[in-house]
C-alpha cells in the first residue's frame, strides 16, 4: 500500500497502489502525502500527474478502516482532506489522470488537482451517501464550485455514478480519451508549466448560485426524505452543500468536517457499510459438496430465451436485452405474443430513452435484439433459457419436458418461480444438474435482487452461471437452497399474516402501512400487497386448501388446523378487489393500474361488519407494537432459515431484504437490525406475543435465536462460526 513515484522528463507521476481498487487507506493517505511533498519541493519537477495502479484512479477512502476509526481521538489525525488542500495549494501544476473509477474520496482527490483527464470508459461520483457518510474530503465545497448548485445536488445526495463522457459534459473533468488517460494526462501537464493555476484551484471558484438555491435546497430535502425514508446522510449532504452556498470556501470545509462527523459512526453509517460488505460477500457462494465461486467454471451467455410474456417474462426479457444478449421470446398464442411483444418493446423504447438521457447521446452499446416466436423449435440454439410462466407445477414440468428435447445438450434451463420445488421441476429433465431456479423480482427489468435457487442436483457450472449472468444484468445474485417460498417469500410470509391480524384487532392498512413506512420500508404491507397482486396469494392459498373449492368442509373462519388464520385478504379477492390491477385492493385507485393509493371507505366499512360479525374486541396497540409484532415474526423466520440451512450467513437474508423486498438500506437488513437493537430484546418479545397468540406458531421463538442469546448475543459476524450451522445444505 503506497503511493509510488516515477519521473517522466520534468513530470513526477504518483500512482495509487492499494489492489483491488485502490482504496485511500490511511496508510495510504500518509504515503501520498510524503511523495506530494516531496515532489512539490524537488526542483526537477515541474509538473505531477496523480493515477491509480492498474487502471483504476481510487475506489475511496478505504471503508474497511472506519470501523476502526474513532472520531474523538483520531480527529487530529491527517486526514485526505489535508492531502487535498496541498495537492491543490501546489505552484506545480497537478493533473489526475482517472481511470477505471474515481469513486467517492477517489473523486474528491481528483476534483483537488488543478487539472483532469480521464479515458472514455472511466466512471465518477460521490458514491459517500450510500454508505449512510458525505463526501468529507471537500466535495461537497467543490463540486458545487465546479458544476453548479442543482447538479452537484443531484450528484452528492444519490451517490450517481456518471460515465466519463457525462462528466465532461457536466464539467467534471476536463477531456476524455480512448488512449491512455496517463499519457495524456502528462502531455497536458507538460503543456501547462509555468501557465497560472489560481483559475483551476476549485477552492478560489465563486459560486454560482441559481437566484431561488434556498428553495431549491429545501425542495430537495423534502423529496429525498420520501424518497429514502429516515435515511439521515441525504438530508446532511443537502445541508453540507447549503454550507458551500453561504460560507466562503475555508469556513465551508469546517462545517463540512461537523457534518461529516455527525454521520461518521452512526448506526445508520455501519447498516449501509454492512450491507455494502454484505453484498460483496454473497457473490462468494460454497456448496456442501465443496464447489465455489472460486472453483467453478461460468459460462457466457450470449443467447437467452424467455418462455412466457406475462409481466415477469417482460421484464426478464428487458433484462436481458439491455444487457446485450439476445432474447428468443416464446408465447402460446398469437394473442399473447402480440400483447407481449408490443409491451416488451414498448418498455425497451423507454429504456433506449433513459439510457441516452443518461449518456446525453454520447455513442453507446445497443440493447440486443429480441425475437418474438410461437415456435418452441426456437429454442434449440439458445445457451440458457427462463421459463416464466404462471405458478402452476404441471404446466412448469410439461415445459421442461419439452425443453429437455428441443435444447442443446449443455443449455442451462432455469425456472422463474417465488416457490416452487426446483428437484421436482428438475426431475422430468434429461440434465437435472443443469436446472436450477431464477427468482426474479418486478418489475424484472429494475429491481436488483435475483435468487438463485439450488436445486439438489445443480452443478456448480450452472450456479456460477447464473451468479455470473446476475452481474451482467446489473443485479445482485444470492444463492439459496431449495424450500418452499425461497428465503424472500419465507420471511414475508409471517410479516403479511401479522399485518393482516392487526386489520382483524381494529387497526386500519393506513395505520399499519404508516408505521412500516416511518420506519423506512418504501411501501408499507398494504400498499405493497396491493401493488404485486392479491390474486396472487389467493391463488396459492386456493392451491393449498385454505380457501376456495379444495377447503375442508366444516373448517372454522379463523383458524386452519389449529393455528390462526385471516380470511380478510381472501374475501376481497372474492369481491374482485386485487390491488392496483382491478383499482380496488386494500386501498383504491384512480383508475385500473392506477398507482395512488387512497383511503377506501368500502375497506373501513368492510372491516368494521367483520369484527362485528365475529364479536373481535379491538386491542390498543401502539405504533412501537404494531412495528415488533409486523417485524420480530419476520426475524424469527429469519434465524429458522438459517437453522435450517435454506441461506449460509445471516448477510444472504439481508443482502435478499434490501435488494427485493423495499427493507431500508439503512437499517442494514432484517438479520442486522435484530443484531443492532439486541437479540435479548427480540427475544422477549416473541416470547411473549407467543405467550398471548400460542395459536400463531411463526411467534415461537426459534431455537437458533435462542442459543444465540445463550450465548450471550455475539455479534453478527460471529454467527456462522458460533453455531458452525450442523445444518447448513449450502
Ligand atoms: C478526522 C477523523 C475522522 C475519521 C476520519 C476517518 C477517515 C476519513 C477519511 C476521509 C474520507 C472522506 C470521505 C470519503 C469517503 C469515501 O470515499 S467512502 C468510499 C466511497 N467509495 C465507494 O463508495 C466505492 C465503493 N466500491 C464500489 O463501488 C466498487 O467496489 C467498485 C470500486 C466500483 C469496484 O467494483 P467491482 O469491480 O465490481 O468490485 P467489487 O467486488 O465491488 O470490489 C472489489 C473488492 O474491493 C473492495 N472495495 C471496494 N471499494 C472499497 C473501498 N472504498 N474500501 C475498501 N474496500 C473496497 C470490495 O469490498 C471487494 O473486496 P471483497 O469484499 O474482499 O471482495
Amino acid at each position: 500500500m503506497a503511493a509510488l513515484k516515477h519521473i517522466v522528463g520534468s513530470v513526477a507521476v504518483i500512482t495509487i497502489r492499494n489492489p483491488p481498487v485502490n482504496a485511500l487507506s490511511p496508510q495510504v493517505q500518509v504515503s501520498l502525502m510524503e511523495v506530494l511533498k516531496d515532489v512539490t519541493l524537488d526542483p526537477s519537477v515541474k509538473a505531477i500527474v496523480l493515477c491509480g495502479e492498474n487502471g483504476k484512479f481510487s475506489g475511496g477512502a478505504d471503508i474497511r478502516t472506519f470501523s476502526k476509526t474513532d472520531p474523538k481521538t483520531d480527529i487530529k489525525r491527517m486526514s485526505l482532506d489535508d492531502v487535498n488542500s496541498v495537492a491543490e495549494r501546489s505552484r506545480k501544476p497537478v493533473v489526475a489522470a482517472v481511470e477505471g473509477v474515481a469513486l467517492g474520496g477517489g473523486l474528491e482527490l481528483a476534483l483537488a488537482c488543478h487539472y483532469r483527464i480521464a479515458h472514455v470508459k472511466a466512471r465518477v461520483g460521490l458514491t459517500e451517501v450510500l454508505l449512510g457518510l458525505l463526501p468529507g474530503a471537500g466535495g461537497t465545497q467543490r463540486l458545487p464550485r465546479l458544476i453548479g448548485v442543482p447538479a452537484a445536488l443531484d450528484m452528492i445526495t444519490t451517490g450517481k455514478i456518471v460515465p466519463a463522457p457525462v462528466a465532461v459534459k457536466l464539467g467534471i473533468v476536463d477531456s476524455v480519451t480512448e488512449g491512455s488517460a496517463v499519457e495524456e494526462a502528462i502531455h497536458l501537464a507538460q503543456k501547462v508549466v509555468g501557465q497560472p493555476l489560481e483559475s483551476r484551484r476549485i477552492c478560489s471558484k465563486p459560486i454560482q448560485c441559481p437566484p431561488n438555491v434556498d428553495s431549491l435546497l429545501n425542495d430537495a430535502k423534502v423529496k429525498l426524505k420520501k424518497q429514502f425514508r429516515g435515511a439521515e446522510s441525504h438530508q446532511v449532504c443537502v445541508e453540507a452543500i447549503r454550507a458551500a452556498v453561504q460560507l466562503p470556501f475555508a469556513e465551508g470545509i469546517v462545517k463540512e468536517r461537523e457534518l461529516f462527523l455527525s454521520l461518521f459512526n452512526s448506526d445508520q453509517a455501519k447498516a449501509c457499510q454492512y450491507a455494502f460488505f454484505a453484498e460483496r460477500s454473497v457473490a462468494k457462494w460454497t456448496t456442501p459438496s465443496g464447489a465455489n465461486w472460486k472453483s467453478a467454471s461460468p459460462q457466457t451467455i450470449r443467447t437467452a430465451a424467455v418462455i412466457g410474456l406475462g409481466t415477469m417474462g417482460q421484464g426478464i426479457a428487458v433484462s436481458l436485452a439491455k444487457a446485450q444478449i439476445q432474447v428468443i421470446a416464446v408465447e402460446q398464442d398469437e394473442q399473447q405474443l402480440e400483447k407481449g411483444s408490443k409491451a416488451v418493446t414498448a418498455i425497451l423504447e423507454r429504456e433506449t430513452l433513459k439510457k441516452q438521457q443518461f449518456e446525453l447521446a454520447h455513442k453507446s452499446d445497443s440493447f440486443g435484439s429480441v425475437t418474438f416466436t410461437l415456435d418452441f423449435n426456437a429454442l434449440k440454439n439458445a445457451d440458457l433459457v427462463i421459463e416464466a410462466v404462471y405458478e402452476n407445477m404441471a404446466l412448469k414440468k410439461e415445459i421442461f419436458q419439452r425443453l429437455s428435447s428441443i435444447c442443446k445438450p449443455g443449455a442451462f434451463l432455469c425456472t422463474n418461480t417465488s416457490g416452487l420445488d426446483i428437484d421436482e421441476i428438475a426431475s422430468v429433465t434429461d440434465r437435472p444438474h443443469l436446472v436450477i431456479g431464477t427468482h426474479f423480482f418486478s418489475p424484472a427489468h429494475l429491481m436488483k435482487l435475483l435468487e438463485v435457487v439450488r436445486g439438489y442436483h445443480s452443478s456448480s457450472t450452472i450456479i456460477s452461471t447464473v451468479m455470473n449472468l446476475s452481474k451482467v444484468l446489473n443485479k445482485v445474485g444470492v444463492v439459496v437452497d431449495n424450500c418452499p417460498l425461497f428465503v424472500g417469500n419465507r420471511l414475508l410470509l409471517p410479516y403479511i399474516n401479522q399485518a393482516v391480524f392487526l386489520l382483524e384487532d381494529g387497526r386500519t392498512p393506513e395505520e399499519v402501512d404508516q408505521v412500516l413506512e416511518e420506519f423506512g420500508y418504501a411501501m408499507g404491507p398494504f400498499r405493497m400487497s396491493d401493488l404485486a397482486g392479491l390474486d396472487i396469494g389467493w391463488r396459492s392459498r386456493m392451491e393449498f386448501g385454505l380457501t376456495g373449492p379444495k377447503l375442508l368442509p366444516g373448517a372454522p373462519v379463523r383458524q386452519r388446523e389449529g393455528k390462526r388464520y385471516s380470511p380478510l385478504p381472501d374475501i376481497l379477492c372474492e369481491e374482485g378487489r386485487f390491488g392496483q390491477k382491478s383499482g380496488k385492493g386494500w386501498y383504491q385507485y384512480e383508475t385500473v393500474g392506477g398507482r395512488n393509493a387512497a383511503r377506501d371507505p368500502w375497506v373501513h366499512n368492510f372491516l368494521h361488519e367483520y369484527r362485528r360479525a365475529h364479536a373481535i374486541k379491538q386491542k390498543n396497540v401502539s405504533q412501537g407494537e404494531i412495528l415488533e409484532w409486523c417485524l420480530y415474526p419476520l426475524i424469527n423466520e429469519g434465524f429458522k432459515v438459517l437453522e435450517d440451512g435454506i441461506a449460509s450467513g445471516p448477510e444472504d437474508i439481508d443482502v435478499i431484504y434490501n435488494n427485493g423486498y423495499g427493507w431500508p438500506r439503512h437499517k442494514g437488513g432484517p438479520m442486522f437490525y435484530a443484531s443492532m437493537i439486541g437479540l435479548p430484546r427480540v427475544l422477549v418479545k416473541l416470547e411473549e406475543f407467543y405467550k398471548n397468540n400460542p395459536d400463531i406458531p411463526s411467534l415461537k421463538p426459534s431455537n437458533l435465536l435462542k442459543a444465540l442469546v445463550k450465548q450471550g448475543s455475539p455479534p453478527l459476524k460471529e454467527w456462522r462460526s458460533q453455531l458452525g450451522y450442523p445444518n447448513s445444505r449450502l
